[in-house]
């Protein structure tokens, strides 16, 4: 694998220490509206000849949670995968349109994905810690970047920044694996901050879970966007309203169909479709 994390070389998307990187990347600090951290314009997704996602246009705001709902197939997870180039896995896949992260759009030829995925972590469906220790599991990005100084008070950091630390400050060296399925979920959270990213995109991180461990995983994000921009995909509309500021409701044929403050989605949606949607006539 050849990356600037193994390589060692610049950064291409701008170090974490640089408020504006003035070579190729991207800056830390937002270059047009103070509170759009991400702004998609125009964004068409394809899988071969199927078309997933059609003229996507938002701008997320830093430090809130924005929430992605609509019925299945619509293209939320791919328009989630977008925002930090996981679909660059997919060959068959093809993305128009540009996204920009401050400013930067992260299509361009200088943009590292491995990079930018520091800056734009993700959390899946399915915890998926390492077959690794606790310790090892939040410790693994940051001794990749060789960052590796104060390591011990780092995964401390990042455990009591995912509410995991408690419970798992008196074992950091038995297996992630052998934690609840709610743990491994938080360890995951942990790993993914522990590098310190700027947005945390969310594949509907509650759905394998029960319904306590849910609510902490609902709890935990609202407190995670005091410091990160979160981006939830959720089939749940009540977990939605419950936890987001933003909410955007896509539907079939893969449209953006509205995007607003979450009370006004639940309360006032403008489209009658997106009414329709949330009062359950349909999807
Ligand atoms: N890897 C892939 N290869 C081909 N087509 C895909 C791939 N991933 C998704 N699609 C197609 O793209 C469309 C959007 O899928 P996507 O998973 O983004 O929707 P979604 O709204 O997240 O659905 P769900 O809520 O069921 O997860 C669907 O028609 C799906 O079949």
């Amino acid at each position: 694998m050849t990356s600037a994390d193994d390589s060692g070389t610049a950064d291409p998307v701008g170090s974490t220490e640089s408020v504006v990187d003035t070579s190729s990347g991207l800056s830390d600090r937002a270059t047009t509206r103070s509170d759009t951290i991400v702004e998609a314009k125009g964004v068409d997704v394809f899988y071969g000849e199927d078309q997933a996602l059609q003229d996507i246009s938002m701008e997320i705001p830093e430090k809130q949670v924005t929430a992605m709902i609509g019925p299945s197939g619509c293209g939320k997870s791919t328009f989630l995968r977008c925002i930090n180039r996981m679909n660059d896995q997919i060959d068959v896949c093809r993305v128009d349109g540009e996204i920009e992260f401050r400013g930067k759009n992260i299509y361009d030829d200088d943009v590292d994905p491995v990079v930018l995925r520091r800056r734009i972590g993700m959390v899946f469906q399915q915890p998926n810690p390492f077959p690794k220790s606790i310790y090892d599991n939040v410790a693994y990005g940051l001794k990749i970047q060789g960052k590796t100084e104060d390591m011990d008070q780092k995964v401390e950091n990042a455990l009591k920044g995912a509410a995991l630390w408690d419970e798992v400050k008196d074992k950091l060296h038995t297996s992630g694996l052998d934690l609840s399925g709610g743990q491994q979920q938080r360890l995951c959270i942990a790993r993914a901050i522990a590098v310190d990213p700027q947005v945390i995109l969310m594949d509907e991180p509650a759905s394998a879970l029960d319904p306590i461990a849910t609510a902490q995983i609902e709890d935990l994000i609202e407190e995670l966007s005091r410091d990160f921009t979160v981006v939830i995909v959720t089939h749940n509309m009540q977990q939605a309203a419950r936890i987001s500021d933003k909410t955007a409701v896509f539907l079939t044929g893969g449209e953006l169909v509205e995007f607003d403050d979450t009370n006004r989605i639940f309360e006032n949606p403008q489209s009658q479709r997106v009414e329709d949607y949330i009062t359950g006539k349909f999807g």
